[in-house]
């Protein structure tokens, strides 16, 4: 994409709608139409002050416009229309008032929408985007795109529909003086355009830059309260809390400094303005009074009067619109990006496409994974079967590719060589369908600031909740002790603001997670590592007796808790160095002898 094409608003902006699933024609056309419809008003407003002014400085009432209200009205005489006039025009200014705030909430609301569902299709497309690529996003600058800079992009679209709609009005404006004074309109509108094309040219660099400037300190802001708060325990215990929180402080001065920055700049022509509407309007009265009689000076005056009460605060909102334009492309910049760039990466769909699960052995053919910018290979020609309903498990030393070899099973990643099947069927074909045959239990299980019940039916809406499933899984996971001793059992809050749960309770939360979603397959990845001796040897029981009802899959380090899986696979920098049931590996590697002999087996 070309730096000029990314630069035209004519091309950004229809991106930008599309992003919030709106047809940007028919977007576009609706604001025109109801604009129009509004300048119309605007304009019949400020021509109705001709025959009022005409009126008052004694203007004849047979001929022009004054002549046609006459004839329409049946009234000649001014005293008498007069009145008549001056209500026609306040009830217009308050016919056209009332459906200015009208158009300006249905405005408000469209555009506001656009944010918040641009704000929302950037987020599908982050959570949906390959695990790869998340691995390797820097957070702050996700949760910046997402937030300021969705609104940034929503407010040049605002923006621009508001200088589109008050250049028409402007137009018409200039349209109705141009009909009751030319010479003088064309002088005024030479002298203003310069005026505000001077002005305009003056500050956009500087309104680009300081928009520039507030998404970077933004950026910056996000940098150190992610860290400073996730790492909360690292933070305190380093007693380094201190340098997060004055590199936040400098970031927000920056982004604050920077706005009121924009906020003059963007003020700024208001007051050249208004200081040359003073001095039009006296120029005016002066060649005015100079060369005709005072009741034409009158009626130019009124008129002009008139469209400079309507005029100066238009040109004042089509200024800020203009640094609101140019300070906020950088965050539409952004965000059409970033959506461009997540669009290349291709996308996760979370519906299965097929109602058919995966059974049988899996079997990884001849696998080889380099993760992206690595030198070399990680894992190098795995072939190996897991059959069905047996029990796996992964051992070897540190870096030694358990991790690595887990996330291709869960189809996190992709092999970069050979491929990996369920029952004869890539896993990749339908990674729904894998998933939703999947169970698997993390070494670090996240919680949501949620009931213990909503923990262990994650992601499932509460109204689809199976309570009786939840209470089974609670059972089978051997948490029913720790239920019993809640105060409000499976519906005590845990998580950020409830219960915390110990490392043990966490991971047994985590296997009765795993195993609500009956899967077919159980993935547990470290789950014993933080558990003490006790609880791990009654996860490893309830492992025991799951044996043979599904398939498992352990990578584990403590040697109790591989010893009795069916088959053992022992990596070795990246390669399988020798695999069979514990007894078979013992006679058969040295190195896994050793490691067996520390009595830890990573
Ligand atoms: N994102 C990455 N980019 C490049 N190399 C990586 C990446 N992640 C891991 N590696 C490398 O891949 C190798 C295997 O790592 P992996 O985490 O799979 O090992 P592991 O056996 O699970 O180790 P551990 O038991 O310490 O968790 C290591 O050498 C590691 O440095």
């Amino acid at each position: 994409m070309s730096d000029a094409r990314e630069r035209s608003l004519g091309d950004q902006l229809p991106r930008l709608l599309r992003m919030a699933g709106a047809r940007p024609a028919r977007w576009i056309a609706s604001v025109i139409v109801v604009s129009l419809v509004l300048t119309t008003l605007d304009t019949l407003g400020v021509a109705a002050m001709i025959p009022l002014t005409q009126l008052i400085s004694g203007t004849a009432t047979d001929t022009g416009a004054l002549g046609a209200i006459a004839e329409i009205t049946g009234i000649s005489e001014p005293s008498e229309l007069v009145p008549i006039v001056a209500a026609a025009i306040a009830g217009l200014f308050i016919f056209k008032s009332v459906a200015s705030i009208v158009f300006r909430w249905w405005l408000l609301g469209r555009t506001s929408r656009i944010s918040a569902l641009v704000a929302t299709d950037l987020m599908r497309r982050y959570m949906l985007s390959p695990y790869v690529a998340h691995r390797g996003r820097h957070l702050a600058e996700v949760y910046r795109n997402i937030n300021e800079s969705t609104a940034q992009a929503a407010s040049v679209l605002q923006a621009t529909i508001t200088v589109l709609t008050d250049a028409m009005l402007l137009i018409a404006i200039i349209a109705v003086l141009a009909i009751t004074a030319p010479w003088i309109t064309l002088l005024v509108v030479f002298v203003f355009g310069l005026l505000l094309l001077g002005i305009q040219l003056g500050l956009r660099r500087r309104q680009a830059r300081l928009g520039e400037e507030i998404a970077d300190a933004g950026l910056a802001a996000w940098s150190f309260l992610m860290p400073g708060l996730d790492g909360f325990r690292e933070t305190r215990l380093s007693s380094s809390a201190g340098s997060f929180i004055d590199g936040y402080r400098a970031a927000k001065l920056r982004g604050a400094m920077a706005g009121r920055q924009l906020a003059l700049v963007s003020e700024a022509p208001r007051y050249a303005l208004e200081i040359g509407f003073v001095l039009a309007i006296a120029g005016i009265s002066v060649v005015l009074f100079a060369t005709g009689t005072p009741a034409e000076a009158l009626t130019v005056l009124g008129v002009f009067g008139a469209a400079s009460l309507r005029a100066l605060p238009t040109l004042n909102r089509v200024a800020s619109s203009l640094a609101t334009i140019r300070s906020g492309q950088v965050g539409l910049r952004i965000v059409l990006r970033a959506g461009a760039e997540l669009d290349g990466q291709g996308r996760h769909e979370e519906a299965p496409r097929s109602d058919e699960p995966f059974e049988g052995d899996i079997s990884f053919i001849d696998v080889g994974f380099r993760y992206p910018d690595a030198d070399e290979d990680v894992l190098r020609g795995i072939t190996l079967t897991i059959p069905r309903n047996r029990t796996v498990a992964f051992v070897g030393s540190s870096g030694a590719g358990k991790s690595t070899l887990l996330d291709l099973l869960l189809g996190l990643l992709e092999p970069t060589h050979g491929r990996i099947e369920c029952g004869g069927r890539s896993i990749l074909d339908d990674r729904a369908r894998w998933y939703a045959d999947l169970g698997v239990v993390p070494q670090d299980v996240f919680l949501v600031n949620d009931t213990l019940r909503a923990n262990v039916a994650f992601g499932v809406p509460s109204e689809a909740v199976d309570a009786d499933r939840v209470s089974e899984v609670v059972a089978m996971a051997r948490l029913e002790g720790l239920v019993a001793e809640l105060p409000r059992g499976l519906d005590t809050m845990v998580g950020e603001r409830g219960v915390r749960l110990s490392g043990g309770q966490r991971q047994r939360l985590g296997l009765a997670r795993a195993l609500y979603r009956r899967p077919s397959v159980l993935v547990l990845d470290e789950a014993t590592s933080s558990l003490d001796n006790v609880t791990e040897f009654e996860i490893t029981d309830t492992l025991k007796r799951l044996e043979g009802t599904m398939t498992i899959v352990i990578v584990a380090h403590r040697l109790s808790t591989v010893r009795g899986a069916d088959h053992l696979v022992f990596l070795d920098k990246g390669l399988i160095e020798a695999q069979g049931t514990f007894p078979e590996l013992r006679s058969r590697s040295a190195a896994f002898n050793r490691l067996v002999e520390l009595g830890d087996l990573s």
